[in-house]
């Protein structure tokens, strides 16, 4: 797959200042200041093909924005390469934002006291996409995100929901190759989620568009990314498909019963199975190593001791594997994954 992102020992570090608070600090601060060097990205590697969708995720304060940011053009970086699309983001910008779209869950840019439908035509005229272009992508963007009815309302009086839809239409009227997506559900209700990741697929799937996503919802994740990037403290810890990220905690499935007859004497720790949640005497969740078992032995095993009415097998949650990475550091997970 040709890279249409590659990324060479990215680094970006910030410099600042330190002030005290109250007078005589403020005064002692134009004398002296101490300061303090944070590096936010730290020597990162990486390349995208063309129609990936890659999630980059990382715990507060792990230099994902910072990476998107420099991604987009928008910030300088302190050293190394990005090459874009046949640009470099910050030096091309003119050339750069007609092939970029961005949504920042946290910065919009639609116009507040305008209605959206005013925001989109200042885009076309920003992006000079032809009339006809843009009354057939605002049809299409519109139906499928369901917000013909709002378009016209002024944005302050928007709900949340409303509002991040729109974003993404101010986003992808243009059509651009590679959408930058920058915690896009953050506070979202899960209707409005799920139409939103419906919308990335589809865009993704029709247009081959390339999507780079940074979120701390797994969910989005799950859904959306064919490949992770894990970044802790500035530095790239893990950088593969979702499945394999799985496997770095070993092949375990979580499966959960509700039994019909009481199991709270019952022992299921074994080898290959670990209880993770006793809901009820009945109601149980256990984690086995598939490695060691099948799914199906396992099943058999049980219910030829125990019935039960209800059953549901389920992958490890994210949220665990991923809490695992952090803790584990960047060392041990190098060795795993090139160990899978
Ligand atoms: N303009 C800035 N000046 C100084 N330090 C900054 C600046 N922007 C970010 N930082 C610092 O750089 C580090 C990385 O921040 P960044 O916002 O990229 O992290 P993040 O992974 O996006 O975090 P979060 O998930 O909390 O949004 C943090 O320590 C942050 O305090």
């Amino acid at each position: 797959m040709t890279p249409v992102i590659d990324v060479k020992h990215l680094t970006k570090t910030y410099t600042t200042y330190k002030r005290g608070s109250g007078m005589g600090q403020t005064v002692k601060s134009f004398f002296h200041r101490e300061k303090v060097v944070v590096h936010a990205v730290n020597d990162i590697n990486f390349s995208i093909g063309q129609g990936e969708i890659c999630g980059i995720l990382g715990p507060n304060g792990a230099g994902k924005s910072t990476a998107i940011k420099m991604l987009c053009g928008a910030l300088y970086p302190t050293s190394g390469d990005i090459r874009v699309l046949d640009c470099s983001p910050a030096k091309d910008r003119r050339r750069y934002v007609g092939k970029i779209g961005a949504v920042f869950g946290q910065k919009s840019q639609l116009i507040w006291d305008i209605p959206p439908m005013d925001s989109f035509h200042m885009n076309k005229a920003i992006y000079g996409i032809a009339a006809r272009d843009f009354s057939n992508r605002l049809e299409e963007l519109t139906e499928l995100l369901d917000i013909r009815h709002v378009i016209e309302k002024p944005t302050r009086v928007l709900s949340l929901g409303e509002r991040m839809k729109c974003e993404f239409v101010m986003a992808m009227l243009h059509q651009p190759e590679i959408l930058f997506l920058d915690e896009p559900t953050i506070g979202l209700d899960v209707i409005a989620k799920v139409k939103i990741r419906e919308f990335v697929r589809q865009m993704n799937r029709k247009k081959n568009m390339t999507c780079i996503l940074t979120t701390h919802d797994l969910e989005d994740v799950e859904e959306l990314a064919h490949r992770v990037i894990v970044i802790n403290h500035g530095e790239k810890v893990f950088d593969d498909s979702l499945r394999r990220l799985r496997l770095f905690l070993g092949d375990k499935k979580r499966v959960s019963f509700t039994f019909v007859e009481s199991v709270r004497d019952t022992v299921f720790d074994n080898a290959h199975t670990t209880v993770v949640e006793r809901l009820s005497d009945f109601q149980l969740t256990l984690e086995v190593d598939t490695a060691q078992i099948s799914i199906s032995d396992f099943i058999e095993d049980i219910s030829r001791k125990h019935r039960f009415s209800d059953i549901s097998v389920k992958e490890l949650p994210m949220q665990q594997v991923i809490m695992n990475i952090y803790e584990n550091g960047e060392k041990n997970i190098d060795s795993t994954s090139a160990a899978l």
